[in-house]
């Protein structure tokens, strides 16, 4: 086929992945062009998941705000909230966040084609547009950010209208009464604590004896006390025999005999590698389990001149991972070094309230370092700016060696959890001590804080295993802290 175009390089998807990888390419004086599917540039990220869901999610907040202050401001809820009406501030952010995306790959000179890509060859690519016209582009090389869409198992009838996931969630007119919500993973766990803080009678379900397995149990306990607390109902140990529209209500009838009734059901049970437009047939691309794209430490698949990153490839499935990923994929096309392996991958669940996990976990410590690990926690009702933001059942929960001395993991849950997690980001990134939170100033009255008071627990731990004094600064901290 004779290409319409010739680029030094084609990005196929234009989510947080193909975007950075383009930004790279162009920056670095390349010819690019990015290829997308819909109508506008900006991957799921923007159009169906992270923006869309952290909006409604900063609607919800605003408004308990304003509940919690009703004898202030006089404030009732309506009883037919249309969902449009929370999301007001939506269109403009995605309209600012879109444009300002479209703009910045004209200013550095990519060239974006709207259309379905799919290889003819390894170099050569068909976009197809939506009204059927074809371009062929050929590439030196081609970075796939296709991204990935919500799996629907066989048994459940995802019809968007009563039965919906999370790219079908917002488009609902109005608040349901009721929501039954199948999985309690990231996307589940975010929706169903969105919800029900919005007054929507929410049960969520999944196989899992607890939501969000892959966190500390102590975070997810309290996740799940405040999502009770706020009329939420979470069954585990279940699996969904069936699910249906009776025509009223969705019915959901579970493994253990129970009948749920609900106005609306979200399913989020994971998500799948957009791959089956690519024809990757073409180019015998290898791939894993569930279809992903095999890639190797520098996102290069089987292929020598196509990468891959971003959801195509599988776990975690992060915006903040997919432009790194994108980042450093155009690093090894450009023949520069990235420097290092990503160590280390910050986890943000936007759940109310927030999640945050940087580092080992408990059991991961254990496991590398043994059972005299010590464990340092900062309840934020302890910490002022904790309880001048009315933040109930905030947690700092920090690990250390068994020395008490290399800070090893940080494990959050509080309103600000998602940024908080960065102090203790860097400070593992740098081989700091956990002393470095006691020995410096931080800003008060801040959540971070709750850094220091960890700290000085491990510390009081430490003095008391090793029965020895520390220096006489960090020592008067620990007499200081025992005394109140
Ligand atoms: C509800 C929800 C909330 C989320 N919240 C967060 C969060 O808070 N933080 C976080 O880090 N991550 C979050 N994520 C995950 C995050 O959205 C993804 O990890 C990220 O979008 C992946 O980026 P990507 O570039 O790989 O793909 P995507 O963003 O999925 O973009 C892929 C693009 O490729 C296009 N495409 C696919 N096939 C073709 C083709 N054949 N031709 C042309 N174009 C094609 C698609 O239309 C799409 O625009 C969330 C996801 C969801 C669903
Ligand atoms: N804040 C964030 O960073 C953020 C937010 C949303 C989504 N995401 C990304 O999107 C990806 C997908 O999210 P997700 O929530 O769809 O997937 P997930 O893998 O996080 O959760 C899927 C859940 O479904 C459950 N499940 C699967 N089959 C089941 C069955 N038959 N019966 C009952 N339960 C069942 C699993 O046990 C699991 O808890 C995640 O990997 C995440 O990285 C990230």
């Amino acid at each position: 086929m004779t290409p319409d175009e010739t680029f030094d390089l084609i990005v196929i998807g234009s989510g947080p992945g193909g975007q950075k990888a383009a930004d790279q390419a162009t920056k670095s004086g390349l010819k690019v062009a990015i290829v997308e599917r819909e109508r506008a540039v900006g991957g799921t990220c923007v159009h169906l998941g992270t923006i869309p869901s952290k909006t409604l999610r900063e609607a919800a907040l605003t408004i308990t705000t304003l509940k919690r202050n009703a004898d202030v401001f006089d404030f009732k809820l309506k009883d037919d909230m249309e969902v449009s009406t929370l999301m007001k501030r939506l269109d403009s952010v995605l309209q600012s966040y879109t444009s300002f995306i479209s703009s910045h790959i004209g200013s550095t000179g990519g060239k974006v084609f709207l259309g379905r890509a799919s290889f003819v060859d390894s170099h050569t690519v068909l976009v197809t547009s939506v009204k059927g016209t074809k371009t062929v582009l050929r590439g030196e090389n081609i970075v796939i950010a296709s991204g990935s869409r919500p799996r629907t198992p066989p048994e459940i009838p995802v019809d968007h209208e009563h039965i919906l996931d999370s790219d079908s969630i917002l488009s609902m007119i109005y608040l349901p009464r009721s929501l039954t919500v199948i999985g309690a993973g990231v996307i589940a766990s975010e929706y169903a604590s969105i919800f029900s803080l919005l007054g929507v009678e929410v049960t969520m379900i999944d196989r899992t004896p607890r939501p969000l397995m892959f966190m500390e149990p102590e975070l997810t306990a309290k996740f799940l006390d405040n999502f009770t607390r706020n009329g939420g109902n979470y069954i585990g140990n279940v699996k969904a025999t069936s699910v249906e529209w009776n025509g009223m209500q969705v019915r959901t009838v579970l493994d253990n005999g129970q009948e749920l009734l609900s106005d609306k059901m979200l399913v989020a049970q994971g998500r799948l590698a957009n791959v089956e437009p690519l024809n990757l047939g073409a180019i015998q691309l290898a791939q894993g389990r569930n279809n992903v794209i095999s890639v190797d430490e520098n996102y290069q698949t089987s292929v020598p001149n196509i990468y891959a990153v971003g959801d195509v490839i599988g776990p975690p499935s992060l915006a903040s991972v997919s432009m790194e990923q994108g980042r450093r994929a155009v690093h090894h096309i450009l023949g520069k070094d990235s420097h290092h392996a990503i160590e280390l991958v910050p986890i943000g669940i936007y759940s109310v309230p927030e999640l945050s996990s940087v580092g080992l976990s408990e059991e991961q410590a254990r496991e590398k370092y043994g059972d005299h690990i010590i464990i340092g926690r900062a309840n934020f009702e302890e910490v002022a700016r904790g309880q001048i933001a009315g933040i109930q059942d905030g947690m700092l929960k920090m690990i250390a060696d068994p020395q008490g001395k290399k800070l090893l993991g940080v494990h959050i849950v509080a309103e600000g959890a998602t940024d908080l997690v960065h102090v203790g980001e860097m400070a593992i990134l740098n081989g700091n001590d956990i002393d470095i939170f006691l020995e410096n100033i931080l800003n008060f009255p801040t959540l971070g804080e709750a850094y220091r008071i960890a700290a000085l627990d491990i510390a009081a731990k430490r003095s008391k295993r090793h029965s020895k004094r520390h220096q006489p600064r960090i020592q008067k901290l620990i007499d200081e802290a025992e005394l109140n």
